[in-house]
């Protein structure tokens, strides 16, 4: 199948709304929403190719500035790569010169335009955190525990996955209890690994594993705007994960990890393969460090989940 190589832009006015244009009638994905620009030709450079589009579009002078993610995508005709880059300066007022129809958009309402497959991670990884904080056994105090919580979250981290397999009921009870409060008052989401009867009792996230991921039929209700998310290793997993409707998933292990010893990493390239036949927002998980975002961006990834390299703030 041919690959199609595809540079647009996130263009940010001085309010921090980000402009969408509509695709036009007789073109694939037509009337679905985009960011602005097209394909790359042989020998352009992403920055060039975006700036000419952008021209011929737009009628703007365009300076590219950051690369905010990469999404491969399978379409039924085409691997699409699709780069996006920053953009927050240019001269010229943006006009739909091929009879597109423009909207400058807040971040918060661009999950409501219909959008194509391509453009979900890319919201995503505008709108949501890039690294996902899964936390270690509880091996000394539960206060010396929940300081290592307190330091993840004044490192920035906005998503933890509570996870703390062989403990009592009731001291996972009290911990998931403690974590909600603190993750509430750092305005960071919290996701309970597996338990969703409790989760939906603290208001939380829920955090599916594998294997229970592929015995449920449809998504468990929890509370409004809790996330749904869950571990992938699989084709089939990814499938099911978009059909019960996650909110994000965690895809791995991208490299060999202390965790599971032994175990090699399926790499990048196959990280690649497996992210572009779904389109949710998918972390990268094994063995990855915060060194590694750049990379994980580049290969469609919304992040890193990890447990070391995140949980107590970013040390290594
Ligand atoms: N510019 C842009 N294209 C996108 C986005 N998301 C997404 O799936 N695409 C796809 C749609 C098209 O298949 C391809 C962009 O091609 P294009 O707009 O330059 O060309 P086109 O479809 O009109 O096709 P053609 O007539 O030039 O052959 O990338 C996006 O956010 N921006």
């Amino acid at each position: 199948m041919k690959q199609v190589d595809v540079v647009a832009g996130v263009i940010t006015d001085a309010r921090g709304r980000i402009l969408l244009a509509r695709r036009t009638e007789g073109r694939d994905l037509a009337g679905l929403w985009e960011f602005p620009g097209g394909k790359r030709e042989q020998g352009e450079t992403p920055e060039a190719a975006l700036a000419r589009e952008l021209h011929e579009e737009l009628g703007i002078e365009a300076r590219v500035d950051g690369h905010l993610i990469t999404v491969p995508q399978a379409y039924a005709d085409k691997r699409l790569r699709l780069d996006v880059r920053r953009v927050s300066r240019w001269t010229g007022i943006p006009r739909g010169l091929e009879g597109q129809a423009l909207a400058w958009v807040p971040p918060h309402k661009l999950p409501s335009y219909a959008m194509p497959p391509a453009d979900i991670p890319v919201v995503a990884a505008l709108l949501q955190p890039d690294r996902y904080a899964i936390s270690p056994d509880l091996v000394s105090s539960r206060s010396a525990w929940l300081s290592t919580l307190d330091a993840t979250l004044a490192s920035g981290v906005a998503r933890i996955q509570l996870r703390l397999p062989g403990l009592s009921p009731d001291l996972h009870r009290q911990l998931a209890i403690a974590a909600a409060e603190r993750c509430r008052s750092a305005n960071a989401g919290l996701l309970l690994n597996a338990d969703i009867a409790l989760a939906r009792e603290l208001g939380t996230g829920v955090h599916l594993r594998a294997a229970q991921l592929a015995g449920l039929a449809e998504r468990p209700a929890l509370a409004g705007g809790a996330a749904l998310a869950a571990s992938c290793h699989t084709a089939e997993d990814l499938a099911h994960a978009a059909r019960l409707g996650c909110d994000f998933v965690v895809l791995g292990p991208v490299k060999p990890t202390a965790t599971h010893p032994g175990e090699p990493g399926i790499g990048w390239d196959a990280f690649v393969r497996l992210r572009e036949n779904v389109s949710l927002p998918i972390y990268a998980l094994g063995g990855l460090a915060p060194t590694d975002l750049e990379d994980a961006r580049h290969h469609g990834a919304q992040g890193i989940a990890a447990i070391r390299s995140l949980w107590g703030g970013a040390r290594r």
